[in-house]
């Protein structure tokens, strides 16, 4: 497949070709679906783990009434912002997805808003990739009535393409079960990373580290080896203004790393450090004392670094490293995609260090190819895109992920009675406080007020009652966050730094405030309340592998809370206990 768009996150914008139409109504579906895909892409990294989705409303004679896109994940669907931008234009109207929309909460609310709205057509670019979720929306688009089309099916387009490079990491992620992964490197015209002395700023120009910026802004996390911690001192942060900051993660085995170190600064962004099992225990201890996770392997590889962040949710990750994790990576298979900035700078030195260290082959036959290459000038670089692994093909379906544990039971340390949960997107991911499920809770004067979701309401929590106006602002802002992700950073980014912000009873009520939020969100969706019946019988655990309060933990160490409030609340629902609590809450 020629990968040649100008759409989408992972495409190289100077060999866009244009698409043959046969008539207007083709030729119109094509544009607008095109169109979906560009906006889907305006909120990249922000969306994580969630696909990117858009939305195009055209009218019958074939003007725009209005579109919107994904913001974040536990937010507005796309479907909903169009249909609210179009207001009466709906009636009779088209609507193009570039997706079909996951809604993995069994509530509809992307289907119902068209439905609601009167759209009486709705033109996809592309199935949803993920079994569990596919063809759902569209058999209840269909079931209501609409007429569907759905491009994928009809055509090998370019405009699939699009669709299909737009959700690259998704697709990647949901075949191959590690992060979609790109290597990025900048190097000199003699093919060097850095001098012999190991000095690299700046192999490429102010313009290409701006794109880097970019990139960064998309993918959920930047990889880098300990080397290149002690050698260069990265930041690694997203200096574009306003996007999405990405996680760091650091591999090292030894530890030996330095103590002043610029990803130990937490302000912007957190970091995590990944590292063999009993590594110098006391550099963890000294880690953790500056806030930084520590996760420690049996044995320290890329495959397995990877799997661990499959299992976050993490959707794509940067590696910015040198050669030598970068030969591990790519002899590990976890690398789909590189991009190779080519600064015209001679440096030479016989040890100055290559993009990719020993990959153990002695013959070009054994080569690997780039496929799918594009060429970019930037400023005086050229960049060079290219492909590691070819897109997945989506038939056969991705299995989900029940299915893959039943081809393969190894991949799967969950045993069948234990339902797990973490994040929006699983089949159970409305267990998740990040579903987008608002609450209406009453404050301390018994007056109701809206939450977007119950991490909200958690998170604004923690700094209820404090005398300091200060607090009373995060309550504010946290109220306000866009999605729940954002909430949860600012309460935990606050609590963190200003502790003197959190209320001092915290730690004795929060389960308190959790059971109050979750049994109102049980209470007010019926069909919420339907899934949690259903799993009656079953052990609930939030997947989380590094919250060891409210998750199970990596390997079940967790107190696994969330999971334990559910199963109370379920035990509550189906009258099993007489001890229900009174419901503080009403329907929103
Ligand atoms: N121009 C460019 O784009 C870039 C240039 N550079 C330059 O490259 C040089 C550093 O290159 P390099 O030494 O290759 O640095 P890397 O970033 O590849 O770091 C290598 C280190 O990664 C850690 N590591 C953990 N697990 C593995 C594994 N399974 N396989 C391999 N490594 C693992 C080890 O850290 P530990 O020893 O702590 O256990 C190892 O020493 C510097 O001069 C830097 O300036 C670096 C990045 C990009
Ligand atoms: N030298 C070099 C790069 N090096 C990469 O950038 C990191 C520094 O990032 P930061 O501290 O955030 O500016 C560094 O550790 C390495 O991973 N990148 C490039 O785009 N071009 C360059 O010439």
């Amino acid at each position: 497949m020629a990968l040649s768009f100008a759409v989408g996150a992972y495409s190289s914008p100077i060999m866009c070709k244009a698409t043959s139409v046969n008539n207007h109504s083709y030729a119109q579906d094509l544009s607008y679906i095109r169109r979906a895909a560009e906006i889907s892409d305006k909120s990249a990294g922000f969306t994580s783990p969630h696909p990117n989705f858009g939305c195009v409303i055209a009218t019958r004679s074939g003007e725009v009434a209005g579109e919107g896109y994904l913001y974040a994940q536990g937010t507005k669907p796309a479907e909903m912002l169009a249909v609210e931008a179009s207001g009466e234009l709906c009636r009779g109207a088209t609507a193009y997805l570039n997706m079909e929309p996951g809604d993995c909460h069994g509530d509809h609310t992307a289907v119902s808003a068209l439905v609601q709205a009167g759209i009486t057509r709705a033109v996809i670019g592309i199935r949803h990739p993920l079994r569990h979720l596919r063809g759902n929306a569209i058999r209840a688009l269909r079931s209501q009535g609409l007429q569907v089309d759905v491009l994928g099916e009809d055509m090998q387009s370019k405009i699939v393409e699009a669709c299909l490079l737009v959700n690259l990491p998704l697709i990647y992620r949901a075949a191959s079960r590690v992060p979609f992964s790109v290597l990025k490197y900048a190097m000199t015209l003699d093919g060097k990373i850095a001098a012999s002395s190991g000095h690299a700023a700046w192999i490429s120009s102010k313009l290409s580290r701006d794109r880097v910026f970019e990139l960064r802004g998309r993918s959920d996390a930047i990889i880098v080896g300990g080397n290149t911690v002690r050698r260069d001192d990265p930041r690694l942060t997203a200096r574009h203004g306003g996007g999405h900051m990405p996680i760091r993660i650091v591999m090292s085995q030894t530890l030996d790393l330095p103590k002043e170190a610029n990803l130990w600064d937490l302000s912007e962004v957190s970091t995590i450090v990944v590292t063999q099992r009993g590594a110098r225990r006391s550099f963890q201890r000294f880690l953790a004392s500056k806030g930084v996770e520590v996760v420690e392997f049996d044995i320290l590889n890329p495959r397995d670094v990877m799997e661990y962040f499959h299992d976050r949710g993490y959707l794509s990750i940067l590696w910015e490293c040198g050669g030598t994790l970068a030969a591990s990576a790519i002899s590990s298979g976890v690398i789909h995609k590189v991009f190779a900035f080519v600064g015209p700078k001679i440096i030479g030195g016989k040890n100055a260090p290559s993009p990719v260290a020993e990959l153990g082959m002695v013959e070009m036959s054994q080569a690997l190819d780039v496929i799918d290459v594009c060429f970019e000038q930037i400023g005086p670089d050229m960049l060079i895109s290219g492909f590691l692994q070819p897109i997945p093909d989506l038939t056969p379906t991705i299995p989900s992920e029940d299915e893959t544990f039943a081809i393969d039971p190894t991949v799967s340390p969950f045993e069948s009675s234990i339902i797990f949960f973490y994040k929006t997107w699983d089949p159970y991911g409305a267990f998740s406080n990040f579903s987008p499920h608002p609450i209406q809770m009453p404050d301390e004067d018994g007056n109701y007020a809206t939450w977007s979701s119950v991490e909200h309401y958690y998170q604004a929590n923690k700094f209820i009652g404090v005398s300091n106006p200060v607090a009373q602002d995060c309550i504010g802002k946290i109220k306000l966050a866009k999605s729940p992700e954002e909430a949860a950073r600012m309460g935990r980014l606050i609590q963190r730094q200003h502790p003197n912000l959190v209320r001092s009873d915290w730690e004795s009520v929060k389960i308190d405030v959790m059971y109050r939020a979750v049994k109102c969100k049980f209470s007010i969706y019926p069909h919420l309340n339907s899934m949690l019946l259903s799993t009656a019988g079953s052990v609930l655990v939030e997947a989380s592998p590094h919250d060891l309060f409210w998750g199970g933990g990596r390997e079940g160490e967790g107190l696994n809370y969330l999971g334990r409030l559910l199963m109370q609340l379920r035990s509550e629902f189906l009258g099993e206990s007489s001890a229900a609590s009174e419901n503080n809450c009403s329907a929103v």
